[in-house]
């Protein structure tokens, strides 16, 4: 008898690519395994995302099971303080370097975590390759989620080229480097020092000469004299609504602005943004933060008032 759980099911021709984006995100539950059904594989997942369904899942014998975690580059985040199950995961895959536990939830204006270490090398640095492009992280001084590269490529497709985009809070660049494909340019700022060094460098990293880092609080930035930007990017979730008229002073009439805010439920935040500009919105909701907690993505055309 099988486990209740939340899968994903996705056409087989799509399956190697869809596993490895869940790997990336961390999102695939390996305490089960995905099993063909008919011209689909069902995909066991962490939690609820888009397109999730319950289904039943055979788990996986125990002794292959390996402790909760989610991967950023050669880092292994656990969700338990487990050191015997870090060195079991660490002998499990030979790009692991490091097996790390959050002892601090996400905090601070920077948004980061403290860690200890549980295996392998003490570091909380890591190179994460997502969609072609290198983002050298440390997840001690400077945000970074592997969970939002599908994210990232859902905006670049939504692009036109030669926009002229603002990411408002770029932490180590990967939303800004992945749009630079596109744009004509981009301006990345961000107020967490370490975070903006790291941007510096996973610009040259990644070759990106279209791309202006700043070292910026975001309240400031319609004070600088921009010409107004094609799309801005606002993914500071608990606290992005509260920039939102810098963000649609910074924004052309008919541009897009990306708003991701932390929500209890749908729509919580219609409001506010009619009261800021008057075009069109969709919401959608990116993955669950925690228990009644969504975390959505608002993309609203501006028009100006
Ligand atoms: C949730 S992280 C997102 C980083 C990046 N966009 C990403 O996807 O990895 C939010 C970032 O906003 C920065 N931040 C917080 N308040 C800010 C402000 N007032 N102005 C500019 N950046 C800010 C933090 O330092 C952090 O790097």
């Amino acid at each position: 008898m099988g486990e209740e759980q939340w899968c994903l099911a996705v056409p087989k021709r799509e399956a190697e690519q869809t596993r490895r984006r869940l790997l990336e995100e961390g999102l695939l539950d390996r305490n089960f395994r995905p099993r063909p059904e008919g011209d689909a594989v069902l995909f066991p997942v962490t939690e609820e995302v888009p397109g999730a369904v319950r289904c039943e899942f055979e788990a996986v014998p125990e002794q292959a099971v390996l402790p909760r975690h989610e991967l950023v580059g050669g880092i292994a985040i656990m969700q338990e303080n487990d050191p015997e199950g870090a060195e079991r995961l660490l002998a499990s895959r030979p790009s692991l370097e490091t097996v790390l536990f959050p002892q601090t939830a996400v905090e601070g204006e920077y948004r980061t975590r403290r860690f200890s270490v549980l295996a392998g090398v003490p570091s909380t640095r890591t190179r994460v390759t997502e969609y072609g492009l290198s983002f050298d992280v440390d997840l001690a001084l400077a945000y970074f989620s592997a969970r939002l590269s599908t994210e990232r490529q859902r905006v670049l497709e939504a692009m036109g080229e030669g926009e002229r985009v603002l990411d408002m809070f770029a932490g180590v660049g990967p939303f800004a480097i992945t749009l630079a494909h596109r744009a004509a340019l981009v301006v990345a700022a961000d107020l967490n020092p370490a975070a903006v060094h790291l941007l510096v460098h996973n610009i040259a990293l990644n070759r990106a000469t279209n791309v202006i880092p700043m070292l910026a609080d975001a309240a400031h930035l319609p004070r600088i004299g921009f010409v107004p930007f094609d799309r801005v990017v606002m993914n500071l979730p608990l606290a992005a609504p509260e920039f939102l008229p810098a963000a649609a002073a910074l924004c052309r009439d008919g541009g897009t602005i990306h708003l991701y805010a932390l929500e209890e439920r749908e729509g919580e935040y219609l409001p506010l943004i009619r009261a800021v500009t008057g075009g069109e919105i969709a919401e959608r909701q990116v993955r669950t933060y925690s228990p009644g907690k969504w975390h959505a993505v608002y993309d609203i055309v501006v028009e100006k008032k």
